[in-house]
């Protein structure tokens, strides 16, 4: 099963409709992949706060429409990152879509944790509050966007739904690619599961991307990791890998719920 992460070059010169465009032409240029993967937010950019209210769209806007005939016309099941949608009642959300082979809407997530402590996203938009996973062919893909890959209560409740492979469109921050990359093979490890991390390169927002996208196997090995610009990072993952890893090292079964809190 070949996967190819897109990882965007977002910023703040190009106009989001010519972005639109061109990432639609890298997408139709991925047919010989099975699985192809969009950073968050690449429309508008991650960091350009300032352009989230005008840009917002309807679930079915524009980035919908554009994505799901990409899919179509490669013949790939396509996670097509994250944009801006605003709910016909109101609120704006950091909503991933993803895409089947027929350009049938797979699955839609809205991101839970959103960044900014307050500010930024977290003052801008409503959290998700639902874990979202779906079934392709070889892997079952579990959902999560950008922050959310610090809080892994949230990985091991895709795991609990069947997950084996992580999908993360992300836009995160040169100056925290350390985190970025210990993160995603942390939760490869400690899931036995395959991590396709996509981020995005460039400056927006004034914040500079780390750009690294990343693709990690169940026993934590790096299969490849871009550079800092505009990329496709091509790989090849073996479904049933995360179960034949689960099997010879089975530490998930000696997993203990619900521990008592410490007595104090
Ligand atoms: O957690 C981080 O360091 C970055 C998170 C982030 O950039 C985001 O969620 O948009």
């Amino acid at each position: 099963m070949r996967a190819s992460l897109l990882q965007i070059d977002v910023n703040d010169d190009e106009s989001v409709n010519s972005r639109r465009e061109r990432v639609a032409s890298l997408v139709r240029a991925q047919q010989d992949s099975d699985l192809v993967v969009l950073p968050e937010l690449w429309p508008t950019g991650a960091w350009a706060y300032e352009g989230f209210a005008e840009e917002a769209e309807p679930l079915e806007g524009p980035t919908y429409e554009v994505m799901a005939k990409a899919a179509r016309d490669a013949g790939v099941w396509l996670h097509a990152g994250s944009f801006v949608e605003r709910d016909p009642e109101g609120p704006l959300f950091n909503t991933s879509l993803v895409f089947s082979p027929e350009g049938e809407l797979a699955a839609v997530y809205r991101k839970i944790h959103r960044f900014g402590f307050d500010e930024g996203e977290a003052a801008l938009m409503a959290a998700g509050g639902e874990l979202v996973s779906v079934r392709t062919p070889g892997l079952c893909l579990g959902l999560a966007t950008c922050y959310d890959l610090r809080f892994p209560e949230l990985f091991r409740g895709l795991l609990d739904a069947g997950a084996t492979a992580f999908v993360i469109p992300a836009g995160w921050p040169a100056k925290r690619r350390g985190h970025w990359t210990l993160l995603a093979r942390a939760r490869a490890v400690e899931n036995q599961a395959y991590v396709l991390a996509c981020g995005t390169a460039g400056t927006h927002g004034g914040v500079e991307q780390a750009g690294h996208s990343i693709v990690v196997d169940p026993w934590g090995e790096v299969l490849a990791e871009a550079g800092p610009g505009e990329e496709v990072l091509v790989v090849e993952l073996e479904p049933g890998r995360p179960e034949a890893t689960r099997e010879q090292f089975p530490a998930l079964k000696d997993r203990l719920l619900g521990l008592a809190a410490p007595r104090r």
